[in-house]
């Protein structure tokens, strides 16, 4: 097969606020948060093969290939073509990542790379399932898979798939990776987790224009007392940065966030944290890079 590799960022992702409102009956949590996609990510590189292999290198995750959301999200999309009742030979794919974002860290890139991988396998297999149903199977995977498929920031409801899109105030963020590994099943099923908060009404997205005031009146994240609790380390980072500007945890964290109008300024309190702390800087980017990507590619293949 002659395609070239297909080369996709997988965006970070940040929750600006979070608020759990109730727990339903099959276990998962209602909940009500902002994606803030970002312009940072792993990279994937994408060559198909003409067998129905999936070969995944993608050093630095410690998890075996077949738990890998990557291979698990190649698989999916494998089972769906075959049902399209289409002769498929050629739907095996060689896959390579170049993974920078902290794995386990709130921002999403375990997500984010399964939802790439649904995208770039849906392109250069020519199975031509729509958005919907490329989020749909995200769903399948991971609650948070959904918002990176559509590719746009987004207020999100229900376990996070129900998705309204957004425009947020363009920030620079410092992000910051506490020495620390927060598991988001054991977080959600802690008995004291707060899980009663008043739902924001659509109402109150105005014209879907989160500016700075609205992120003011709203943010909070309904894990990060429990949180701070548990891991002091996370507490510690989310003070050193509130030094600065407000800071906030993201989804079950480990990472810590706080937003600022410059880039300039943004770099500076990233080289003012303590010797030995990760992190870094990046900007809200309301479109998914994947996607610009993913059109270009289209655009010149
Ligand atoms: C908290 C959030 C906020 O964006 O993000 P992270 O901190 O993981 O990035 C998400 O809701 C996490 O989504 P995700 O990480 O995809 O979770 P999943 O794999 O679907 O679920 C892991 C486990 O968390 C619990 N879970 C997840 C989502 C939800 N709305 N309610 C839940 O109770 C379930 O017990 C589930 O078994
Ligand atoms: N490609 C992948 N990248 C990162 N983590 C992965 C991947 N595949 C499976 N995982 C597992 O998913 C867990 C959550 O990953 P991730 O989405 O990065 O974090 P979070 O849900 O906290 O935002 C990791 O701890 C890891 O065990």
């Amino acid at each position: 097969m002659n395609t070239p590799p297909l080369t996709l960022t997988a965006p970070a992702k940040l929750n600006l606020m979070l608020r759990i409102l109730g727990r339903r009956e099959d276990g998962y949590h209602e909940l009500q948060t902002v994606f803030q996609l970002l312009d940072v990510g792993d990279t994937l590189s994408f060559t198909p093969t003409n067998d129905r292999q999936i070969h995944l290198h993608c050093p630095g995750v410690d998890v075996p290939p077949e738990q890998n959301l990557i291979v698990r999200a190649s698989r999916l999309l494998q089972e769906a073509a075959l049902q399209q009742n289409i002769s498929r030979q050629n739907i095996g794919v060689k896959i390579s990542v170049d993974k920078v974002l902290p794995a386990g860290g709130g921002i999403g890139g375990g997500s984010s790379d399964a939802a790439t991988t649904l995208l770039a396998l849906n392109h250069l297999w020519q199975c031509e399932l729509d958005l919907d149903a490329l989020a749909e199977l995200g769903r399948q995977l991971g609650a948070d898979i959904p918002v990176f498929v559509r590719g746009a920031s987004a207020f999100a409801e229900g376990v996070g798939e129900k998705l309204t899109p957004v425009s947020i105030e363009p920030r620079w963020y410092v992000v910051l990776k506490p020495a620390c590994h927060v598991s988001t099943a054991a977080l959600f099923s802690n008995p004291r987790l707060t899980r009663d908060s008043a739902a924001i009404t659509l109402a109150a997205l105005r014209d879907r224009q989160l500016n700075s005031d609205w992120l003011t009146q709203y943010a909070g994240n309904d894990f990060q007392p429990l949180v701070e609790d548990l891991y002091p380390e996370v507490r510690e980072a989310r003070e050193w940065l509130a030094q600065y500007a407000d800071a906030f945890l993201t989804g079950t964290g480990a990472c810590v966030f706080a937003g600022f109008e410059s880039e300039a300024t943004a770099r500076q309190v990233l080289e003012a944290r303590p010797d030995g702390w990760e992190g870094f800087v990046a900007k809200g980017a309301d479109e998914s890079l994947t996607h610009r990507q993913l059109a270009n590619f289209a655009a010149t293949v």
